[in-house]
């Protein structure tokens, strides 16, 4: 039985944000993003030439899933390209079933490993990604598992998401893991802040290279530092890298991760501007309906470009309530007052102002229906308010709720009869059931995890 050198694990947590869609996409104003206790987990070791693979070959899969194998060659390019990577087909006949944000933040991850340590240390490797169950709305079959990682028994394109931030969560752990595994704890060590300053540059990059967009990356923030008020990067910084392969790719994305010369980015991350009291909590639900983010922050930006005055009016008014809530979670989190009007009012504001973004662009942030349904549920005592959170529309709502189980309890009744119609472009109208994800606030981001907490997750070779 080979001896396996050495095991690594990291896991990055999930999002919500909670105020600041849309405007965060413009540095000029900002984004309150909580962390959540659903992380996505990454387990890295090293994969004995005796077991049969290739000296360059790097085996991926998510076990919790069907089909979720994915096998990687990899080699050192000329002219400075960096580390090109190749999926492997497993056999002739199987179809070979891409995963774009694995398969980047890979070459990514490699390419900045190989500036630092000489190639032929880039050994073979096992890497496994376990999700916790709330980033997909788990089939009811699976629901009375108490394993902490269910076995969703569908392919990873048959699971609904439930938006958490998978992809921004899979590629900080995935980047993070590899760093770890390969580079000496002198070199890069993750609990050191220049260590995650740097992870946060490499999987901005990759992240972004991923999806084919550069959003405004407030998810990959809280993934690497947790739960912060997030100013965006500027977009300038990821146009001139290049892609993997390209002349000078390696040293140009080196630069922009350790930010030399004409390379520094201007993300601000306040953590302290952020908190929960301890006597509130954020719950989350998932209406399984779903809205075409994409389509929304398009339609969005181009009521904007048409109608200057009047967007920015409210996202400058909104700029302000958003930066209200934050400093009333802060003062209820120092003085423990108990006393949730001022918050509720908070709220309240914010949702208004989000109507009237709606309407006047014409784009369904918080259409009717959710109107309804954060109303109904900000009815129920201990219930403070709600938002639709992120990009809104049809696919979740987020609420800040007293943390004790009879107002947990009320709410799920609440929730368990609602339906929220949706009606679509073709003038039918979806369906979608309303569930209370079992996820809630966590402050922490990124962070090194004991192996052994994966148990049966992980083959031992
Ligand atoms: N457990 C997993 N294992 C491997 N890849 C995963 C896993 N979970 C998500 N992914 C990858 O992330 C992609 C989802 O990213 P996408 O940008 O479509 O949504 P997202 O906004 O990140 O998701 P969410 O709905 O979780 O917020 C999947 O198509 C898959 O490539
Ligand atoms: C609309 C936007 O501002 C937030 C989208 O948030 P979410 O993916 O809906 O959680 C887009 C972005 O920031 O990239």
């Amino acid at each position: 039985m080979p001896t396996i050198l050495s095991r690594n694990a990291v896991s990055a947590p999930g999002k919500v944000l909670l105020a600041g869609g849309y405007l965060v996409l413009d540095g000029e104003y900002t984004g309150l993003v909580f962390g959540l206790d659903a992380r996505i987990h990454v387990h890295i070791e090293p994969l004995p030439t005796s077991s049969g693979v290739a000296l360059s070959e790097i085996i991926v899969k998510s076990p919790q899933f069907r089909e979720a194998n994915w096998e990687y060659g990899y080699r050192l390019t000329e002219d400075d390209g960096g580390i090109a990577v190749t999926q492997l087909r497993p056999s002739a006949d199987q179809p070979l079933l891409q995963n774009p944000f694995v398969e980047t933040a890979l070459s990514y991850a490699l390419t900045y490993i190989s500036q630092l340590v000489p190639h032929h240390l880039i050994q073979p490797a096992s890497i496994s990604i376990i999700a916790d169950n709330d980033y997909y709305s788990q089939p009811a079959k699976k629901r009375t598992s108490t394993s902490r990682f269910l076995d969703f028994d569908v392919p990873l394109w048959e699971a609904h998401k439930t938006g958490l931030g998978s992809s921004a969560a899979l590629v900080t752990a995935f980047t993070a893991a590899l760093l770890v595994h390969y580079l000496p704890r002198d070199v890069f060590d993750l609990a050191s802040k220049e260590g995650k300053q740097r992870l946060h540059n490499l999987a901005q990059t990759a992240h972004c290279a991923a999806q084919g967009k550069v959003g405004s990356g407030f998810d990959v923030a809280s993934a690497v530092f947790g739960s912060c008020l997030y100013r965006r990067f500027s977009p300038s910084l990821l146009q001139s890298h290049g892609e993997p392969g390209a002349y000078a790719f390696s040293s140009k994305l080196k630069s922009l991760v350790e930010e030399d010369e004409g390379c520094k980015w201007d993300t601000e991350i306040v953590k302290s501007a952020v908190e929960v009291p301890k006597e509130l909590r954020l719950v989350m639900c998932d209406v399984d309906c779903g809205s075409k983010t994409p389509g929304m922050v398009k339609k969005v930006l181009a009521w904007r470009k048409e109608k200057p005055e009047e967007a920015n009016k409210i996202w400058n008014e909104l700029q302000k309530r958003n930066e209200g809530l934050a400093a009333e979670l802060v003062r209820l989190s120092k003085e423990n007052a108990g006393d949730y009007s001022t918050l509720r009012d908070c709220i309240d504001k914010i949702r208004a102002l989000i109507r009237e973004m709606s309407k006047a662009s014409g784009v369904p942030i918080e259409p009717e229906e959710q109107s309804q349904l954060l109303d109904a549920c900000s009815r129920v005592s201990g219930v403070v308010g709600g938002v639709v959170p992120g990009a809104g529309g049809y696919d979740a709502i987020a609420l800040l709720v007293e943390n004790k189980p009879e107002v947990i309890e009320n709410l799920r009744t609440i929730l368990a009869g609602w339906k929220v119609n949706q009606s679509v472009d073709s003038g039918a109208v979806k369906i979608g059931k309303v569930s209370m994800l079992g996820v809630r606030e966590e402050m922490e981001g990124v962070r090194l995890e004991d192996p052994k907490i994966y148990g049966e997750w992980v083959q031992r070779l």
